[in-house]
């Protein structure tokens, strides 16, 4: 029992530059030995997310176009999964989306549309892709769901709104998708990641400032990276979590604890 992921494949969701917390997740898993296959949404990113894997030091890495906000995408980003590696071990989940209007004042300005698309591409997506993995039987050998989240979905963060209301969903999805694929020895966990400076965050209304409050109060007194994260990912990833899921880790300097 250890944390090598030598012969074992990786799917992970959302990398978009190499500020992305996915990337520290390719990073760790990748070290650690593993077959990665990436997917990613929008033209624009394949370049970026072709370039990050050519530096890792396997060449054999995947890299599917998959838009979550559509079912039929879906499957066929998973059929060909499939059809490419057969099995995969785990798969990292780190895509969220709200619109920037309603990520600054206030969560009473959220519109019907906005609450949807939040909810969509935040949470339903976990499910949405769990659905995938089990219809095309990709983790027959047991597997390991990691999803990412944040303090704002378990209490008020200003400005975090309704994407804090979407986490919250997405923390429940998570302890029942670990209800209903335990039997089938797939895990699903959530790592609640401190604030990361990410092309995502900067959306965020008060993202310095929260950076700051976390330097000077923090028990660790300092942000964390994506490199950090990265190694909490493996740790799930690996046999040496084979007894958690339904879980969430805070991987934020313990930031969390404090009032
Ligand atoms: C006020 C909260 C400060 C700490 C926020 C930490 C954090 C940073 C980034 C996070 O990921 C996203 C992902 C998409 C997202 O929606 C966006 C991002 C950019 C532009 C846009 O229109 N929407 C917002 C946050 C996230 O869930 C949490």
């Amino acid at each position: 029992m250890n944390l090598s992921l030598e012969g074992k494949t990786f799917v992970v969701m959302g990398v978009a530059n190499r500020r992305s917390i996915a990337w520290g997740i390719a990073q760790s898993l990748s070290n650690a030995g593993a077959r990665l296959v990436f997917t990613y949404a929008g033209e624009r990113l394949e370049k970026n997310v072709r370039e990050l894997a050519e530096g890792l030091e396997r060449s054999d890495s995947l890299i599917i176009p998959c838009d979550i906000t559509d079912d039929h995408e879906i499957d066929r980003a998973f059929r060909e999964i499939k059809e490419e590696v057969g099995t995969i071990h785990g798969l990292a989940h780190c895509i969220a989306f709200a619109k920037a209007e309603e990520l600054d004042g206030d969560y009473l300005n959220t519109t019907r549309e906005g609450f949807h698309l939040a909810h969509d591409i935040s949470a339903y997506s976990l499910t949405g892709v769990a659905k995938a993995v089990q219809a095309h039987e990709l983790m027959s050998e047991g597997g390991s769901i990691v999803t990412m989240t944040y303090l704002g979905g378990e209490r008020i963060v200003q400005n975090y709104n309704v994407m804090g209301v979407a986490k919250a969903s997405l923390d429940a999805s998570v302890r029942y998708l670990a209800n209903d694929l335990g039997k089938e020895e797939i895990r699903v966990n959530a790592i609640s990641a401190g604030p990361i400076r990410t092309l995502a965050a900067k959306g965020i209304g008060g993202f310095n400032e929260v950076l700051k409050e976390m330097e000077e109060r923090a028990p660790l007194r300092r942000t964390v990276t994506k490199e950090e994260v990265g190694d909490t990912a493996l740790f799930l990833m690996s046999d040496m979590a084979r007894g958690i899921t339904g879980e969430l880790i805070h991987v934020d300097g313990g930031y969390n604890k404090i009032g």
